[in-house]
Parts: structure tokens; C-alpha cells; sequence
């Protein structure tokens, strides 16, 4: 890999070209349009999520990534005065049928918050806590898949020893990677990353980056950042919002160096936002 340097030291990654159509899409959104009240806070929204891929949002405060985010796994309809129009395909499936259950969509389809938010448990029993929903008691199976998502999670090394400690005696960052492995222990398809490293020092952020990277050959990804270097960093693509709108979705390669839209250059340069 060899590093490409934007007229605004942005290092972008330079490797092998990449395209949508040679991709399998995973989440598909057609026409997508959300109201909070009378408000309006996505504009007819189509998009394409590629499978196994991370797909980063970026945008200006305000402009709807976390709102469109929260769509995949259908967090907003806990909000009441939230209503939607359109489609979200998973796998083909449209998610907001009716006869969806949605309890099953948010195990397939995992979040992570801004905030590490472990239980006030142990941290066995924060990684343990969706199978020992799903009524697995089986010690042998939980010690394993423990260990898994741990290893999987960047933190075993970490934590091996002191298992059965409160998982609040863990750092900022070690936390942020206790609940992505608590999110990975049910075995999700995708994972969904609202800004997940802005509450952490440097190093950590680098963690979670380097965990986002590896996780990709199992999981598709979709991280909401305000962090431009970090969407270059960690994505291979990337949707530019504004006011609701997506102005551009495209290879993150491609977005950095060579955008379509004059709005996503002025954004990426730091002319606005
Ligand atoms: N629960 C809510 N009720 C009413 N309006 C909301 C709610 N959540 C978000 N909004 C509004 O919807 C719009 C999009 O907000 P959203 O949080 O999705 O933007 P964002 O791009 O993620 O912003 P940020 O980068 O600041 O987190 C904003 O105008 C926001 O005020």
C-alpha cells in the first residue's frame, strides 16, 4: 500500500481500485424519506451498502448520518414522533415489513454509540450477555465464545486474566472494544459504528481503527465519523450528507482525491462544515 497525499494532507490509502458494481450489496436503501414531526431529516435517501466493506458517513452536524444510521437496525422507532417513508432492503428483505421481528433484525444488525456502554457486570458476563439471553447455559460453550470475541474484539490479551472484574474498572478504550465484542459474540451481519472513537485519546482511536479494519473480512460495516481522516483511514466508502440529502456516495479512494460534487470538495477541504 502506498500513501497519496490530498492538497489537505489528508493520507488516503491508495489501493486497488474499487466499485460498487463489482460488489455484493448487503443493505439497500430505495427512496428512503424520514420525519421527525413535521420536520423532514431525510430526503428520499437511495443507497447501496456493499456486504463485507466499511462504509463510512460524513457530514456536517445535523445532516442526518446518525438518523439514517439508526434506520438499519430500526432504532428510531423507539422515537415516537419518528415516521418513515421508503424502503430499507436487507438481503433482499425490506426490514420495515410488518412482519419483520425486530428484536431478530437488531441481533443481525449490531450498534455500537458514541459512549462505551458496558453492563455493570463482569466482563465475561458483558460478552456472555446475548447468548445467556438466547438461553445458552453451557459453560464450556460461553468460555469459548468469550474468548473468541475477545480475541475478535483486539482485547483478550488485555483482559484474560481478569475476567470476572467489573468491566467498569476497564479504560475508556478498553470499553469501547469490550461492547464490540459483546456485539460480536451473537454473530451479527452488520455492524453499525456511531462515531465510536470520538469519546477516546489517540491510541485507543487507533485501536478501534486497526479492530475496524480486521473486522471486516467477517462483518459489514457502517461507522458514522466526523473525523475526515478517519473516514479516509478505515473506509472503502464513503457517503458525503447535507441537510438531509446524500450529495455523493462513492469508493472512499476516489471521494478523497477526485470528488464529483463541488459541495463534497468544499466539505473535504474544510471550505464549510
Ligand atoms: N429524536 C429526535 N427528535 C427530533 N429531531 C431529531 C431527533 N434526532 C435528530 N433530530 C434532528 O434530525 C436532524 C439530523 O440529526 P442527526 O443526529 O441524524 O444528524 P448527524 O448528522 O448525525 O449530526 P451529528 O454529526 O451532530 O451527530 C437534525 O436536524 C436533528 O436535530
Amino acid at each position: 500500500m502506498v500513501n497519496n497525499m490530498t492538497q489537505d494532507n489528508l493520507t488516503v490509502p491508495v489501493e486497488k481500485e474499487i466499485s460498487l458494481a463489482d460488489e455484493k450489496i448487503k443493505l439497500q436503501v430505495n427512496d428512503l424519506k424520514l420525519y421527525y414531526g413535521d420536520s423532514l431529516a431525510l430526503k428520499s435517501i437511495n443507497m447501496q451498502i456493499p456486504e463485507k466493506r466499511v462504509t463510512a458517513f460524513i457530514g456536517p452536524s445535523g445532516c442526518g448520518k446518525s438518523t439514517l444510521l439508526r434506520c438499519f437496525n430500526r432504532m428510531n422507532d423507539l422515537v415516537d414522533i419518528c415516521r418513515i417513508e421508503g424502503q430499507i432492503l436487507m438481503d433482499n428483505q425490506n426490514i420495515y415489513d410488518p412482519k419483520v421481528d425486530v428484536a431478530e433484525l437488531r441481533r443481525q444488525v449490531g450498534m455500537v454509540f458514541q459512549k462505551p456502554n458496558p453492563f455493570p457486570k463482569s466482563i465475561y458476563e458483558n460478552v456472555a450477555y446475548g447468548l445467556r439471553l438466547q438461553g445458552v447455559k453451557d459453560k464450556r460453550i460461553l468460555d469459548e465464545v468469550v474468548e473468541n470475541s475477545l480475541k475478535g474484539a483486539a482485547l483478550w490479551n488485555e483482559v484474560k486474566d481478569r475476567l470476572h472484574d467489573n468491566a467498569f474498572g476497564l479504560s475508556g478504550g478498553q470499553q469501547q472494544r469490550l461492547v464490540i465484542a459483546r456485539a460480536i459474540a451473537i454473530e451479527p451481519e452488520v455492524l453499525l459504528l456511531d462515531e465510536p472513537a470520538s469519546a477516546l485519546d489517540p491510541i485507543s482511536t487507533l485501536k478501534i481503527e486497526e479492530l475496524i479494519y480486521e473486522l471486516k473480512d467477517k462483518y459489514t460495516i457502517v461507522i458514522v465519523t466526523h473525523n475526515m481522516q478517519q473516514a479516509a483511514r478505515v473506509s472503502d466508502y464513503t457517503a458525503f450528507m447535507y441537510m438531509g440529502d446524500l450529495i455523493e456516495f462513492d469508493a472512499t479512494n476516489k471521494m478523497f482525491t477526485n470528488p464529483s460534487q463541488q459541495q463534497t470538495e468544499d466539505y473535504i477541504t474544510g471550505r464549510f462544515g
